[in-house]
């Protein structure tokens, strides 16, 4: 397990591999909003065929993290590397290699969601027949066949979130970088995309996952990162993160910052009375 302080020791310099680089290679991230520094020097090594769970508390750093690595945001410092590719050097071949399901992903959501998932697939290169094939195929999967001809607009939350993962997916990336895919997923859903993230994994595919959700990351992931401040506070095999406790339970003791109500908020309680 590498903990924050060795994080500490690797620098922006270009990445050297010995052998196969890894799935993603982030090498001191840096971003900040104004005074808020979102991530801060953050260094990370995701294996090749990984089951990769990023957990941390609310604005922890993680969906800048993600944005940093698919190249959707710049970073201040630092770069990502996807497969040995500079995302930044070598945007195109980089996120190729990406699926990407974003935050508040921004959809063209005039379009039904066969038409997004056409339109998608052709940007991706696909020719018509095959993003075609693709779209049903995903469309039936994800049990939004019927909804195909509806527009996105007028999707519920977790069928906004199933469409965005069958757009990620669409092109066959090496890589799924997903920002909470399980929120707002009804349970046979969150089944049937924990089974087609687990076939993509076990045939070679990479996996990077944010979520709140610790028994769910324990139950998919191999390998964890807690993320707080904009810094990595642990990452490694789960097993290593996790030592004798639970993940809830060793995040809670990395992160901190546990309130106790006590007497507080009196006025809430006493509303009742
Ligand atoms: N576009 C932005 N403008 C200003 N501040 C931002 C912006 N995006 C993120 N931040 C700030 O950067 C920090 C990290 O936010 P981020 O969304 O990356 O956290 P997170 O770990 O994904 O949080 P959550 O679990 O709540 O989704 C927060 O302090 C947030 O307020």
């Amino acid at each position: 397990m590498s903990t924050g302080s060795d994080v500490s020791t690797h620098s922006s310099e270009p990445a050297a591999w010995n052998g196969a680089p890894p799935a993603l290679a982030l090498r001191g991230l840096v971003k900040r909003f104004g005074q808020t520094v979102a991530v801060g020097g953050l260094s990370l090594d995701v294996p090749t065929g990984s089951f990769f769970g990023l957990v941390g508390p609310n604005g922890a750093g993680k969906t800048t993290t993600l944005s940093l690595t698919t190249g959707l945001l710049r970073p201040d410092a630092g770069t990502a590397f996807v497969l040995g590719h500079d995302v930044w050097s070598d945007p195109v071949t980089a996120k190729r290699l990406l699926g990407v399901l974003p935050d508040g992903l921004a959809l063209f959501d005039r379009l039904t969601g066969t038409q997004l998932l056409e339109y998608v697939g052709r940007l991706h290169g696909l020719d018509p027949a095959l993003a075609r094939q693709r779209s049903t195929e995903l469309l039936d999967v994800l049990d939004l066949a019927q909804a195909g001809n509806t527009l996105v607009v007028d999707y519920s939350a977790g069928m906004t979130k199933k469409i965005g993962l069958a757009c990620a997916l669409i092109h066959g990336p090496r890589i799924l970088l997903l920002d909470e895919p399980f929120e707002s997923v009804d349970p046979v859903s969150a089944a049937t995309i924990r089974g087609i993230l687990r076939s993509f994994a076990s045939a070679g595919g990479t996996v990077v996952l944010s979520s709140h959700v610790m028994a769910l990351v324990e139950q998919l992931c191999d390998h964890v990162a807690v993320i707080a401040g904009g810094r990595v506070l642990a990452s490694g095999p789960l097993a290593d993160v996790r030592g004798d406790s639970s993940l809830e339970e060793r995040f809670v003791a990395l992160v901190g910052g546990q309130r106790d109500v006590g007497e507080g908020l009196a006025w809430l309680r006493s509303s009742l009375g």
